[in-house]
């Protein structure tokens, strides 16, 4: 397998903080790798420095070999890395299928532009209706975004962010905010993209019951720093990330109880 995403030594500090500390990682083609660490560990900086929103104090980020550390966000996106949108940029006054089309133009205004390509609306739009039927939202096609429920919108974030056809998908905690009852449902949609295995993806999230289920490999980070890296089972049984995270969380959980 080849290496796609290579960081060397990846460091940013603010002010006197350092968020993200010296981490050299290698995450091979359509690898699942989790990130998992503590609130504040850095884990959504790191995002930000594979996407491009912020620029490293040190250490560089490569690409397929090839050093992407200075260029813009939308470049790494025409790269292939992509980055989950926010909700903010959702348009809530556009139907959901109109937001997927949105993204399924910019992506084919990025690859064909070149050749002049001329793609006809309709083929836009069967594209997005193909996206939302792969997370389960074409029954929503007609719906305001603004009216959909908080998981139908990461849904909706998700297709917008597939339809990009990015080799890498960046997913910064998508059952943030969602009930109990919502989150089997994005489960399912980011297991059926893994099935598909034509894409690397790199997930955030604190629930470790889907991390153990999704994961090929995960990540520790704590205080900025990569504590370790191993398949899910390693992980849990890491005597560091017990003690350092997991115990931390205990303590965390005995305390407030
Ligand atoms: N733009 C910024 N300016 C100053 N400090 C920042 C900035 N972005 C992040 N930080 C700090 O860097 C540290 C890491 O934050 P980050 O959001 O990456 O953590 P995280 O692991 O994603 O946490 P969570 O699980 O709570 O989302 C925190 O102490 C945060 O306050």
């Amino acid at each position: 397998m080849l290496s796609l995403i290579e960081t060397k030594d990846l460091t940013i500090t603010f002010g006197g903080h350092t968020a993200v500390d010296g981490v050299n990682l290698t995450v091979k083609e359509n690898q699942f790798l989790s990130i998992i660490g503590p609130n504040g560990a850095g884990k959504t900086t790191f995002f930000n420095l594979l996407s491009g929103q912020l620029a490293p104090t040190k250490g560089e980020v490569f690409f397929r070999g090839e050093n992407i550390t200075k260029l813009s966000p939308t470049f790494r996106t025409r790269k292939g890395i992509g980055r989950s949108f926010q909700i903010t940029n959702v348009f809530p006054n556009l139907t959901v299928l109109e937001n997927v089309r949105l993204a399924v133009q910019s992506q084919a205004g990025i690859r064909y532009k070149m050749f002049s390509h001329f793609k006809k609306f309709k083929n836009l739009e069967d594209q997005a209706v193909e996206w939302l039927k792969m997370v389960m939202l074409d029954n929503k096609k007609d719906t305001l975004a603004l009216n959909l429920a908080h998981g139908e919108k990461r849904k909706l974030e998700i297709a917008m962010l597939l339809a990009l056809n990015t080799e890498v998908l960046l997913l910064d905690e998508p059952t943030a905010g969602m009930s109990l009852e919502e989150v089997p449902a994005i489960l399912e949609v980011i297991k059926k993209i893994k099935a598909k295995g034509d894409r690397t993806i790199l997930l955030i999230e604190h629930k470790m019951d889907m991390i153990m289920d999704l994961s090929d490999s995960v990540m520790v980070l704590f205080n900025g720093r990569l504590l370790a890296t191993g398949t899910p089972e390693e992980i849990m049984k890491n005597e560091t990330v017990q003690s350092a995270y997991l115990g931390g969380l205990y303590d965390e959980r005995a305390i407030e109880a």
